[in-house]
């Protein structure tokens, strides 16, 4: 049975409140009026949500809510405050906390935070996954995630977002880092101001410099005007600097001193520009080992690391993939107008054993591709693409075994343009599995039916479609 843990020095209140939501569910009210009392009531009931109020008679708020999360993570703690308290909630919210009210607390708003946060709650502890009913808001742009690792990101964010210090994140490709580096802009100081970004892998070497510093008219071939670069385009905001890893180390060498003078020449120029830009970069790359081989500037790494922030791969995430699944199915099945909201538990098995090279992005092609083979509610496992290292083939493995016959057909049907290939070659395979079958059984169509796992009936039918023709002998068998 789910409960609902109010931590408030007020008995009545809010406690009352919730009380008056939750009569007639099936949910526990319990209450502690202090910090202590309160800590002391999750380690003992181990409560769905917790409801904090953030000014309490023997300590802060904020923490308990350090305790709680001490003790489990999951927990989805709701803060009442006053509007005083609301830069307190926010820093909580940054931390991780699920959400928060103002205090005198609006009965339907408390109602539906508190049942979207059971439902959360829910979510992340239930063993067998349900994926229910689409939500009304977007949920587009979250970061999900509540295991250990991703509990320091958010940390990591919450510690440097406020402050004006160039951050390194660092994490496998798709693991989230432009999402982390965009969540560290929206929080710190310079919300405001714009954000810009650019991959610096993605621009070829001689236009990255220009891109970044800008140039001066006729500095080089094709340059006939002066150009802003970003630095000077993005001055009181913040860069990130996608792939950093992969910047050439002349360039290194410019950037380097723009985090400690504030201040470049256009390409071409002798003007001393001043920029206040925050950096935010990214990389997937090791940047020490590549600083140790002198392939990236140890002195630029000891300047973008001195806060970093690293992303766990998606197979460290433990439980957060059920997270991710669910909201990726909830968002995909919307977008692409399906109506998946189940994922059965042998899907998921499959998903936990893959390990994820390309991590949240490979994670979401797979479950678009998922779904558009998909019908019915449920996303079973035969829907799912191959996946490698799984029980469920790679395509490269399937590869390995080559079929020439099969292969020989696909490409003939290809180059004859056919729109009817997916037929052709059903009923080629079918064909052969058949004949293989029916000559295995000694043309028995009883015990074919019966390897093939299909009814007599529909082998007949299909030996007819196909044109298979069986000895009288052997078709009357067994009738
Ligand atoms: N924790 C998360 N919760 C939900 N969606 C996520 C999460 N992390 C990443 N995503 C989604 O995964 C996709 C890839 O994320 P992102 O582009 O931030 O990764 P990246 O590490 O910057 O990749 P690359 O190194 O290839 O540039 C995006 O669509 C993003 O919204």
């Amino acid at each position: 049975m789910a409960s609902v843990l109010v931590i408030d020095d007020d008995p009545d209140l809010v406690l009352q409140q919730v009380k008056t939501i939750l009569k007639g569910s099936e949910t526990q009210v319990h209450s502690a009026h202090t910090g202590e009392a309160g800590v002391n009531s999750v380690r003992e009931t181990n409560p769905d949500v917790v409801l904090l109020d953030l000014r309490l008679p023997d300590s802060s708020g904020l923490d308990v809510y350090q305790k709680i999360r001490e003790l489990d993570a999951r927990i989805p703690v709701i803060f009442i405050t006053t509007a005083k308290g609301a830069d307190t909630a926010i820093e909580a919210m940054k931390l991780g906390a699920y959400d928060y009210l103002f205090k005198p607390v609006e009965l339907r708003k408390l109602e539906s935070v508190v049942h979207e946060a059971l439902e959360v709650s829910r979510r992340m502890r239930e063993p067998t996954v349900v994926v229910e009913k689409v939500p009304d808001e977007d949920i587009g742009g979250a970061i999900i995630g509540s295991c250990p690792a991703m509990q320091e990101v958010y940390k990591a964010i919450g510690r440097v977002s406020a402050q004006d210090v160039p951050v390194l994140i660092t994490g496998e490709s798709g693991t989230g880092k432009e999402m982390v580096a965009r969540a560290i802009y929206q929080h710190g100081n310079r919300a405001n101001a714009p954000f810009h970004a650019l991959n610096c892998a993605a621009i070829p070497e001689n236009l990255l410099e220009s891109e970044l510093f800008g140039h001066e008219k006729g500095s080089f071939t094709g340059a006939d005007r002066r150009r802003i670069g970003k630095f000077e385009q993005c001055n009181g905001g913040t860069l990130f600097l996608d792939e950093i890893g992969d910047m050439p180390l002349t360039l290194q060498a410019k950037l380097l001193r723009v985090i400690q003078e504030q201040s470049f020449e256009r390409v071409g120029g002798d003007e001393s520009i001043q920029t206040d830009v925050r950096l935010i970069a990214a990389t997937h790359r090791d940047l020490k080992t590549w600083s140790e081989e002198s392939k990236f500037r140890s002195d630029l790494y000891y300047r973008l690391g001195v806060f970093s922030v690293h992303l766990p791969a998606l197979r460290e995430r433990g439980e957060d993939l059920t997270m991710l699944v669910q909201h990726c199915i909830r968002r995909f099945s919307r977008e692409l107008g399906r109506t998946v909201c189940d994922v059965a538990p042998d899907t998921l098995k499959l998903l936990r054993s893959y390990s994820w090279p390309g991590n949240i992005r490979e994670l979401q092609n797979v479950l678009k591709q998922a779904l558009l083979a998909a019908s019915g509610d449920v996303l079973l496992p035969a829907f799912l693409p191959d996946l490698a290292d799984t029980g469920k083939q790679s395509g490269p493995q399937v590869a390995d075994v080559p079929n020439p016959e099969l292969e020989g057909l696909v490409r003939e049907l290809l180059e004859s343009n056919s729109s009817d290939i997916y037929a052709a070659v059903h009923g080629h395979v079918d064909r052969l599995l058949l004949k293989r079958v029916l000559e295995h059984t000694g043309g028995s169509q009883h015990k074919a039916a019966k390897i093939l796992g299909i009814a007599r009936q529909t082998l007949r039918g299909k030996l007819k479609d196909l044109g298979i023709h069986l000895s009288m002998s052997v078709e009357n068998e067994e009738d």
